[in-house]
């Protein structure tokens, strides 16, 4: 299973120890193609562009985006970029998971939860957790997308 993790970089880097986690347990799953999101020398600034600059960044994340089979989102730190790629995302027909801690104070945009039919069945989920309930609602999540593949 190919996935691609978002998270926060230059919407600031507060959540980076979660983000960690989250990859280490994605990578249980599958190859997680953005796994450089989760690295803890990544600054705000982001990665180094001095090569080929932005566009290259957007292009090989898009191209990545094309080819995964499902998306996870931390969207508890608002984050431009995370937001352009779950509206990307949603246009490829895309499954996508988005992590949003409440206990932070934070309200999550009605574009995202909004985004959620509420119907388990929806490619578009909206879960809240707490950081120590994370693995345990990342196993719960792709259980039942194996469970959804075997009767398919
Ligand atoms: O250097 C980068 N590398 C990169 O892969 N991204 C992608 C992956 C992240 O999920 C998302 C973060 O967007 P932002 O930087 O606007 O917070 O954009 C974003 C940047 C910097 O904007």
């Amino acid at each position: 299973m190919r996935i691609y993790f978002c998270g926060s970089i230059r919407g600031g880097r507060q959540d980076v120890v979660i983000y960690q986690r989250i990859v280490q347990k994605l990578q249980t799953y599958g190859k997680v193609l953005t796994e450089h999101v989760s690295h803890g020398d990544l600054s705000e600034k982001g990665e180094d562009v001095t090569l080929k600059g932005d566009q290259s960044i957007h292009d090989r994340d898009l191209e990545w985006l094309v080819t995964a089979d499902v998306i996870v989102a931390e969207v508890t730190q608002p984050s431009l970029g995370v937001g352009y790629e779950l509206g990307r995302a949603v246009a490829m027909h895309k499954r996508i998971l988005c992590l949003f801690r409440p206990s932070t104070g934070r309200a999550l945009s009605a574009m995202i939860r909004g985004a959620d039919s509420g119907s388990q069945s929806s490619l578009f989920r909206v879960q809240d957790y707490t950081e120590d309930e994370v693995e345990r609602v990342l196993q719960e999540y792709f259980s039942g997308l194996s469970a959804n593949t075997d009767t398919q």
